[in-house]
C-alpha cells in the first residue's frame, strides 16, 4: 500500500504501534495517509467457517471445531453459491452458520481501516467494489466469504 509523498511509517514504542510520520510537516498520527481519492475506510460483513487448524478453533456455535480445512471450504463454497445464485443472504447465512461472533449482527463488522483486521481479510475488502463478494479468503481465523457494504 503506497503512502502520499513524505509521509513514513514509524513504530511507537509506548503504545506497540504504527504511527504515520510526515518528514515535511512534522505531523504524526495514527490513521493512515491515503492520497486523495484512495478508499481509507470500509464496511464489511462476512461469513467465518473455522477448522480445526484455526487460531481458536472454537465459536458460539460449536465449543470443539474439529472440521478440516478442506472441509471448511467445501462448506463456504455451497454458501457461496447459494449468495451468489441469490437463493439466500449473506446475512442470513452468516446469522445462522457464521463461526465469528458478528453472526449475532448478521456478520456485520462495521466500518474499519488499514491496519485494523488481518492483512488477507483487509486486502480482500479494500479490494471488492460496494455490494461485491469476494471469492473464499483464509486468515488464522479460518476461511471467510466478505461482502463489502460501504
Ligand atoms: O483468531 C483468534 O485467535 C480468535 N479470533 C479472533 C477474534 C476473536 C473474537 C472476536 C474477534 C476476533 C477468532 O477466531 C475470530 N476472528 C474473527 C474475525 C477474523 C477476521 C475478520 C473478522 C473477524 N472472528 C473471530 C471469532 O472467534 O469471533
Amino acid at each position: 500500500m503506497e503512502l502520499p509523498e513524505n509521509w513514513v511509517v514509524r513504530h511507537s514504542r509506548t503504545y506497540n504501534k504504527d504511527y504515520y510520520f510526515n518528514t515535511v510537516t512534522n505531523e504524526s498520527r495514527w490513521e493512515v495517509p491515503t492520497v486523495d481519492g484512495e478508499i481509507d475506510r470500509v464496511r464489511a460483513s462476512h461469513l467465518l467457517v473455522k477448522s480445526k487448524d484455526s487460531r481458536r478453533p472454537s465459536s458460539w456455535r460449536e465449543e470443539n471445531i474439529t472440521r478440516s480445512k478442506e472441509e471448511a471450504l467445501e462448506i463456504l463454497k455451497q454458501y457461496q453459491k447459494k449468495i451468489e445464485a441469490g437463493e439466500e443472504t449473506l446475512s442470513a447465512l452468516a446469522t445462522n452458520f457464521s463461526d465469528c461472533s458478528s453472526a449475532k449482527r448478521g456478520g456485520d463488522l462495521g466500518y474499519f481501516e488499514r491496519g485494523q483486521m488481518q492483512k488477507p481479510f483487509e486486502d480482500a475488502t479494500f479490494a471488492l467494489q460496494v455490494g461485491q463478494l469476494s471469492k473464499p479468503i483464509w486468515t488464522d481465523s479460518g476461511v471467510h466469504l466478505i461482502l463489502r457494504t460501504a
